[in-house]
C-alpha cells in the first residue's frame, strides 16, 4: 500500500492538539521531531541511549509527521486536517510557521519511519516504557516495565504530559485504591496505576481507536484483572466513590469536568491533571479551586504543567 507523509512545521505548544487531529483523521504513527529531544536532560539522568540524528530535526519549532493511506479520500482528509489545525488559533494556540507539506512514502519506509524514534525510555524513578518490538533487560530488580504498542492512539508514553502524569501517580497511588483514568489513549496511565498497587482502574476514552489500543496494551501488560476499558465522554454517568482520578487531556477539556471529578472522589481524594500548556495553567487552577480542591503540587516539564489536586475534607 502507498502511504502519504504529511509534515507540519509548528510549535511545541501545538504538538499535542495537532497529534490528536492527525489521529482523529485516521493517521497511523505520529512522529515528533523536536530539537529539544537532542539535548534532553533526562538522557544524563537516566543514562538511556538515544540514536537521534540532528539532521532530522528543525532548527526551531517542531515538526509533526504522520502517515495517511493514499486513497480517494486523501484530498478531503488533508483539507480537513488543515482546517482543524487553523481552528486551533481560536484557542489561542500559537501555530508558528504552520507549514504543511505532503509527500509519498512506501509501506516499508513508513513502518520504520516512526518506530526508529521510539526506544526503551526510563521515564520516572520506577517506570521504563518499552515498545513491544524491542527486547529490554531491566537494569534493576525493582524497575517496573510497561510494554506499549501505541498503534494509532496517543501516545508513546514518553510525551512530557504522560511522563508527569506517571510521576504524579508514583507519588500518590496507595495500595488498594480505586482509580479512574479519563482519556486513557494507549492505556499507559491505567497500566502504571495498576502496577503501583491500585485495586481497580476504570480507563475511559471517547475514541474507539484508543479503547481498542488500551485493551491490547492492558492485556500485554497482564493487568486486565484490574483494569476495565470503556468508551465514554469524560465522567458522564460514571459513579464513585473513587480514591483517585487522573486525566491527561487539554486544559480546555479539564475545566469542563472538575465539578464531576469532585462529586465522585472521596474526601481527600486525588485529582491528577495533565496536558496543560503553561499559558492555560491559571484557568485550570481556578476551576479546581472553585470545584473544592486545593493544589498539592505543580509539576513542570518543557512548556507543560501538571497538577496534583486534593479534594477538601469538607
Ligand atoms: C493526550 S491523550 C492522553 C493519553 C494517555 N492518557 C497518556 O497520558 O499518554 C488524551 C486522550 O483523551 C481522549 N479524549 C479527548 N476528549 C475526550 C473526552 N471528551 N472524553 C474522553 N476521552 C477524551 C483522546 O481520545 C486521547 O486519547
Amino acid at each position: 500500500m502507498k502511504w502519504s507523509e504529511i509534515s507540519i512545521h509548528t510549535t511545541q505548544e501545538a504538538v499535542e492538539p495537532i497529534s490528536n487531529i492527525l489521529h482523529e483523521a485516521g493517521a497511523s504513527g505520529v512522529v515528533i521531531e523536536d530539537p529539544f529531544d537532542l539535548t534532553k536532560e533526562r538522557e544524563n539522568v537516566f543514562g538511556e541511549i538515544y540514536q537521534l540524528n540532528p539532521d532530522d530535526y528543525p532548527e526551531e519549532g517542531v515538526i509533526v509527521k504522520a502517515y495517511l493511506p493514499v486513497n480517494s479520500f486523501l484530498g478531503e482528509t488533508v483539507d480537513e486536517i488543515k482546517e482543524a489545525i487553523n481552528n486551533l488559533l481560536l484557542f489561542d494556540i500559537d501555530l508558528g510557521h504552520n507549514k504543511i507539506t505532503i509527500s509519498e512514502v512506501n509501506e516499508e519506509e513508513w513502518a520504520t519511519a516512526w518506530k526508529k524514534y521510539y526506544n526503551p525510555v526510563k521515564i520516572s524513578e520506577k517506570f521504563t516504557i518499552v515498545p513491544t518490538w524491542e527486547t529490554y533487560e531491566p537494569v534493576s530488580s525493582d524497575e517496573l516495565i510497561i510494554e506499549l504498542d501505541p498503534g494509532m492512539a496517543f501516545g508513546t508514553g514518553t510525551h512530557p504530559t504522560t511522563v508527569m502524569s506517571i510521576q504524579a501517580l508514583e507519588r500518590t497511588v496507595q495500595e488498594g485504591d480505586h482509580i479512574i483514568d479519563v482519556g486513557t489513549g494507549s492505556g499507559v496511565l491505567s497500566i502504571a496505576a495498576a502496577m503501583l498497587g491500585a485495586k481497580s482502574v476504570k480507563a475511559l476514552d471517547l475514541d474507539i481507536v484508543a479503547v481498542e489500543s488500551a485493551n491490547l496494551n492492558i492485556k500485554l501488560n497482564k493487568v486486565h484483572d484490574k483494569v476495565t476499558v470503556s468508551q465514554n465522554n469524560l465522567l458522564d454517568d460514571i459513579e464513585g466513590p473513587v480514591d483517585l482520578i487522573v486525566a491527561n487531556i487539554l486544559a480546555e477539556i479539564i475545566v469542563r469536568f472538575t465539578d464531576d471529578a469532585a462529586k465522585i472522589l472521596k474526601p481527600n481524594g486525588v485529582f491528577i491533571v495533565s496536558g496543560i500548556i503553561n499559558t492555560k495553567k491559571q484557568d485550570v487552577k481556578d476551576s479546581l479551586l472553585e470545584a473544592g480542591f486545593y493544589i498539592e503540587e505543580v509539576l513542570v516539564m518543557e512548556d507543560w504543567v501538571s497538577m496534583i489536586a486534593r479534594k477538601k475534607n469538607d
